[in-house]
């Protein structure tokens, strides 16, 4: 199996492809890219690391010689949020670096599942997908917004919250991955109840954990290392599937439409990619409210990013 991360040298890329180093099966190719020139030593540096892995780097203009062969794409290649920015403000910059880089996944590595970091997901993720319809290898299936972060968020925050371990906690996440349009199933929680009053704040906290970390890093950037190991779950998952193992995720795909044209949800992983888009079961009364209230919001970061897609 050959990884590539695009984005490689930054704050996500570094920690994902240490991660990636670590835990990809044995005989597989790590392949990193990024435009800053430090990225061959990154890569050099990984391949000091005794694992079974080999690693190789690319910088410079063209991510082309990263992506020859790639199995597994997974792109955090972009700028990141400052205090007093939200997600949407990443787009003037992110949206550009996106429509390019899938363009060069249609051309290279049309196959390859492909997973976008980069913010704000709801709308580089449909950028993507019309780049690659443009070029007539769109698979839905093979497309992806990684929102495994505000999974693995969730099911800490409820861990903490209820004396559990993390272990024992699992949290389905829906919607989208920003502010309100991030909607965790509190309700579906083995063994844990709550007050209105904490499915409130949780959820709240969950929608806002990002900003948490942003104002927490004072301007020195937004999540890096929970997002490499939520990345690093999100695409040793992919793996997995592709090497017939039953798994799944939450992830932001394209499928029925009803709610919205992408919708993060459970989503049963396999050799194509998604095999079957489950259904996220029934919602309390407060997360039906939140689902409807969200679909404006999302709907509109979806029609941004195809129109953006589909410009010349
Ligand atoms: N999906 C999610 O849950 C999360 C997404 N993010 C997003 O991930 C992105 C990356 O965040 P960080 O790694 O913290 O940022 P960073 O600034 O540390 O790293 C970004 C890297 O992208 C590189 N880059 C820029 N343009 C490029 C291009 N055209 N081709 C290849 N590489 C290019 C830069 O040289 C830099 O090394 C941001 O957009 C951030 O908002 C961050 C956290 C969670
Ligand atoms: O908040 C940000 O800008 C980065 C991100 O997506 C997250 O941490 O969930």
């Amino acid at each position: 199996m050959k990884v590539a991360v695009i984005g490689a040298a930054g704050g996500i890329g570094q920690a994902l492809g240490l991660l990636l180093k670590l835990n990809l099966p044995a005989g597989s190719q790590l392949s990193l890219y990024d435009i800053a020139p430090v990225t061959p030593g990154v890569a050099k540096d990984l391949s000091h690391i005794p694992t079974d892995v080999e690693v190789t780097g690319f910088a410079g203009e063209d991510c082309s010689p990263a992506l020859e062969g790639a199995d597994v794409v997974l792109i955090s290649a972009g700028v990141a949020r400052k205090p007093g920015m939200d997600r949407a403000d990443l787009f003037n910059i992110n949206a550009g670096i996106i429509k390019t880089l899938a363009g060069k996944v249609a051309e290279v590595c049309p196959k390859a599942l492909l997973g976008i970091i980069t913010n704000p997901v709801n709308t580089t993720v449909p950028i993507a997908a019309e780049v690659l319809k443009k070029a007539g290898v769109y698979d839905p299936k093979r497309l992806f917004g990684v929102t495994t972060l505000d999974v693995i968020r969730a099911e800490t925050f409820v861990a903490e919250a209820k004396g559990k371990s993390t272990q024992d906690v699992k949290v389905d996440v829906i919607g989208g991955h920003s502010g309100v349009t991030i909607l965790p199933l509190l309700s579906q929680i083995d063994g844990v109840s709550f007050s209105d009053e904490e499915i409130a704040s949780l959820t709240t906290r969950i929608q806002n954990a990002g900003t948490e970390v942003v104002e927490a890093k004072a301007g020195g950037g937004s999540a890096t290392l929970s997002m490499g190991q939520a990345a690093a779950r999100f695409g040793l998952s992919l793996i997995k599937g592709l090497q017939g193992e039953d798994v799944i995720e939450c992830a932001y795909v394209q499928g029925s439409g009803d709610n919205a044209d992408f919708f993060a949800q459970p989503v049963k992983l396999g050799k194509d990619g998604v095999e079957t888009i489950l259904d996220y079961g029934s919602l309390s009364a407060f997360e039906q409210k939140a689902l409807d209230d969200m679909l404006p919001t999302l709907k509109g970061d979806i029609e941004k990013g195809v129109e953006f897609g589909q410009a010349d």
